[in-house]
């Protein structure tokens, strides 16, 4: 049997989470695509180009954050997949949690060895456009040594860290502080958010 390319039971994956989910505002989902898709995204990740990040000022300033991206567009079909399937994630949060998401946006990301992403939220200060942040991972074999850590204050106010992994989504509420430790190898991702405005990418 074969299964279509992304397709994901979002209800199986996360339902038996979804109290813990409201009560501190993150997610771990591990497991989450088959090993085709998986494929598929490193392929593509390792094959685009990408571009410094900049801070929402608009300048580069590397001690805050070192990742290069690159926006899912047309240009990155399995990408485009990908998002297909966050789009069906959103539609599982309007249905379960009344989220009111109405598009979905996603950008590869590529940390060099020696940098991070420091204390952030997602939405810059007066803004609330994006509800829920996801990161998928696309790291073989991470392990404690390498670095990279994704670290976040959950709605409790405990700090929990975990690794880039591979097939991993951590999901988020986009509000809460998070950061990216140094990695100490090049760490591939996708930063992914559900947002409840109609943005066109
Ligand atoms: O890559 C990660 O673990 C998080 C990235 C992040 O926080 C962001 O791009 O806003
Ligand atoms: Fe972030």
């Amino acid at each position: 049997m074969t299964t279509a390319p992304f397709a994901i039971d979002w209800h199986a994956l996360i339902d038996p989470k979804l109290d813990n989910f409201i009560a501190t505002g993150t997610m771990m989902l591990d497991d989450v695509f088959h090993a085709t898709d998986l494929t598929a995204l490193q392929a593509e990740s390792g094959f685009i180009e990408y571009r410094q990040a900049h801070l929402t000022h608009g300048e580069r300033e590397s001690a805050i954050r070192g990742d290069s991206i690159r926006w899912i567009d047309e240009s990155c079909p399995v990408g485009l997949a990908y998002l297909g399937a966050i789009d069906e994630l959103g539609r599982y949060f309007n249905a379960t949690l009344y989220t009111g998401i109405r598009s979905s946006e996603a950008h590869y990301a590529r940390y060099p060895s020696g940098f991070g992403y420091k204390w952030h939220s997602d939405n810059p200060k007066g803004r609330d456009e994006r509800v829920i942040s996801a990161v998928f991972y696309l790291n073989d074999n991470w392990i404690a040594d390498n670095g990279g850590a994704i670290t976040v204050v959950d709605k409790t106010g405990e700090t929990i860290q975990l690794l880039p992994q591979l097939n991993r989504l951590v999901v988020f509420d986009s509000n809460l502080l998070h950061q990216v430790e140094i990695t100490n190898r090049t760490r591939f991702s996708i930063a992914t958010w559900l947002r409840r405005d109609n943005r066109v990418l």
